[in-house]
């Protein structure tokens, strides 16, 4: 079998990084994107820090608000009141997940859909569903982004998604239908999940779950997109997912820890192509919410 081709999402990454500067130097003004981080949540901390770095690459004002977690639902509405009314914020991203006595979905819901560069709100969800331009989610779009730029075609695909998320699973699932995929999503209820996972042209997984999709549920050739972000903690864990891997050893060594995604990297030799954990999707995510905070600068001004 010939090997299977790395879909690199760092690389892709910087492609479109190195696009948006040149959009956002023709702008004529300096777009800005305010984040909203609460609490100590450590995937939610990495994504703040690559935010800020990537906004400085792009010319992007990065503004960062740190209340303390015992906020209220009614002192984070008041934040985001206030973002919603600030002609210099392009952008609001509320992190997730937020502490537990705060209502999520009163906060999703009280972000301006036109500064929603997460896509979460409701109208944009709909948006999506009906097949509207809009501000769509940054994984899911990152998604769609490096299937595209990689020449890997959809129309007429099997697409299998596993995960129902409304962060990613549901939502890439309604752009590679918007992308003329055939669709089968799948979850924690499905039965003989292996016999959809084998059908699969292009098998999108966002589970998190340490290597879960084995080789054997993988058809020969399938394009391979890998999602989750997990952290393996323990030697006879690495041994077993990355037995050749000395720099993943190397890694284990020094920190205590390796990431991996949700497909056993065995897997990803039957396949014709893959996206590897890290330096795939995850890297697409960051210049998918350059991609937003732009598009919502350039939709608030009435630009196209
Ligand atoms: N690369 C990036 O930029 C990002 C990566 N992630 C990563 O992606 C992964 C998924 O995140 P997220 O979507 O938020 O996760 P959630 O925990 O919200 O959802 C997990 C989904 O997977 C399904 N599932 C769990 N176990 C199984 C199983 N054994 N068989 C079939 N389906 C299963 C669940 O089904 P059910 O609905 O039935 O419970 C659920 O729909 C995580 O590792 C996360 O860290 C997330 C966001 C961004
Ligand atoms: N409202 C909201 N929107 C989100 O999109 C959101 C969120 N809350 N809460 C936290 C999760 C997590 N998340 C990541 C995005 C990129 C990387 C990323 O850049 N990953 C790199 C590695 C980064 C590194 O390890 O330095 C990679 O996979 O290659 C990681 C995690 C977005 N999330
Ligand atoms: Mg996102």
């Amino acid at each position: 079998m010939t090997e299977p081709r790395v879909l690199d999402g760092a690389a892709t990454a910087a492609e479109i990084r190195a696009e948006l500067k040149q959009q956002v130097a023709a702008l004529g003004f300096t777009p800005g994107l305010a984040v909203v981080l609460i609490g100590e949540d450590p995937a939610s901390a990495i994504y703040v820090r690559s935010k800020v770095k990537a906004c400085e690459e792009l010319g992007i004002r990065s503004i960062e608000l740190r209340p303390d977690a015992s906020l209220t639902t009614e002192d984070l509405l008041t934040i985001v009141a206030d973002l919603n009314s600030r002609d210099d914020v392009d952008g609001i991203l509320v992190q997730l997940p937020l502490p537990k006595q705060v209502d999520t979905k009163r906060v999703l819901e009280a972000v301006d859909p036109d500064k929603d560069v997460d896509g979460f709100h409701p109208v944009n969800v709909g948006k999506l569903q009906i097949g509207q331009d809009t501000l769509t989610p940054c994984t899911p779009t990152g998604v769609l982004e490096i299937l595209k730029r990689s020449g890997i075609p959809t129309a007429g695909a099997e697409a299998v998604v596993v995960g129902r998320s409304d962060i990613v699973g549901k939502p890439v699932a309604a752009m590679l239908l918007q992308a003329n995929a055939t669709l089968t999503v799948c979850h924690g209820r499905t039965r003989n999940l292996a016999e959809h996972t084998r059908r699969a042209d292009i098998l999108v997984v966002a589970i998190g779950k340490a290597g879960f999709i084995t080789a054997d549920m993988v058809k020969p050739g399938a394009v391979l997109v890998d999602v989750g972000i997990n952290r393996l903690t323990d030697a006879a864990d690495v041994e077993r997912f990355f037995p050749n891997d000395a720099k993943r050893h190397e890694t284990f060594a020094k920190r205590g820890s390796v990431v991996i995604g949700d497909i056993d990297p065995a897997a990803f030799a039957v396949s014709s192509a893959y996206t590897p954990v890290p330096g795939g999707v995850g890297a697409l995510t960051i210049a998918m919410l350059m991609h937003n905070t732009v598009k919502a600068a350039k939709l608030r001004r009435g630009l196209k």
